[in-house]
């Protein structure tokens, strides 16, 4: 279980100081599929660094199946199987998708053929990248989509994605809605994904809306969404209607 208490992230200059998480406090149950939205600025990235270690929030605490890990480093965190997927991965010149998926399993003698699986998953033609350097040849969408794969290849028992949607094709965003809807089938793992796409949102079990650095609305999907695409329709839109972006 994932327990957020008062998080607080602020940060200071000479003239003010910005309250970027204002006291958030939030219970996620294992195996849950949760989707936090809401409005550009409003604090979900943040929030997601901090549950993941990137961030250092300046008070609260977070403990990851009653561990406290607020204090914890990114690699302590992952080896309590919390993963996270940036919004904007990184490239890393001189190593392969197959050896970014062999260190993310923990297993130096992955297969060809289980490494394929999960860059299949992702909706990549895996013979095509399997062997290719993670460098800047990778177009965007591509290495968005090879990072997800090593998420799924490190098999955390908390994954986070910071809007998986953006920058991926059509025909490949429905191969990863797919695949998320599969993850939660298993209910092995607890799924946090930063979103805006209606058929993300509409995976979830329950809707957290972060907006101004707290939480403005919280609750089951069949409750929360049609008051967001009520929201949407009233003019305060947020959320992506049609394809991924
Ligand atoms: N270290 C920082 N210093 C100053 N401002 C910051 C810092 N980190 C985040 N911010 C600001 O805090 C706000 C929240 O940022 P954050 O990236 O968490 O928003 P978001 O909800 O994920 O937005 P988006 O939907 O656009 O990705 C933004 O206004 C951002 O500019």
């Amino acid at each position: 279980m994932l327990k957020i208490k008062d998080l607080v992230f602020q940060v200071s200059d000479e003239d003010r100081t910005l309250g970027i998480l204002q006291g958030i406090t939030l219970t996620i149950p294992d195996n849950k599929f949760v989707v936090i939205t809401g409005p550009n600025g409003g604090g979900k990235t943040t929030l997601a660094k901090a549950i993941m270690g990137i961030v250092q929030p300046t008070g609260g605490q977070i403990l990851w199946n009653g561990t406290d890990v607020t204090g914890m480093s990114v690699t302590e965190r992952a080896r309590l199987g919390i993963s996270y997927g940036f919004q904007q991965p990184p490239r890393f010149k001189g190593l392969r998708v197959r050896d970014l998926l062999a260190l993310a399993s923990g297993r130096e003698d992955l297969t060809h053929d289980e490494g394929c699986q999960y860059l299949t998953k992702v909706g990549l033609c895996a013979n095509d990248y399997i062997e290719r350097e993670v460098d800047a040849s990778l177009s965007g969408g591509e290495v968005k989509r090879i990072e997800i794969a090593t998420i799924l290849a490190r098999k955390s028992g908390l994954m986070i994605f910071d809007e998986p949607e953006a920058g991926i094709d059509l025909w490949s965003f429905a191969k990863l809605t797919e695949t998320f809807r599969a993850i939660h089938d298993a209910r092995n793992a607890t799924l946090v994904v930063i979103s805006h796409q209606e058929r993300i949102i509409d995976l979830a079990d329950e809707i957290v809306m972060v907006s101004g650095g707290k939480i403005t609305k919280q609750g089951p999907k069949d409750e929360i969404f049609p008051q967001i695409l009520a929201n949407t329709i009233a003019g305060c839109s947020y959320m992506s209607e049609g394809a991924a972006q």
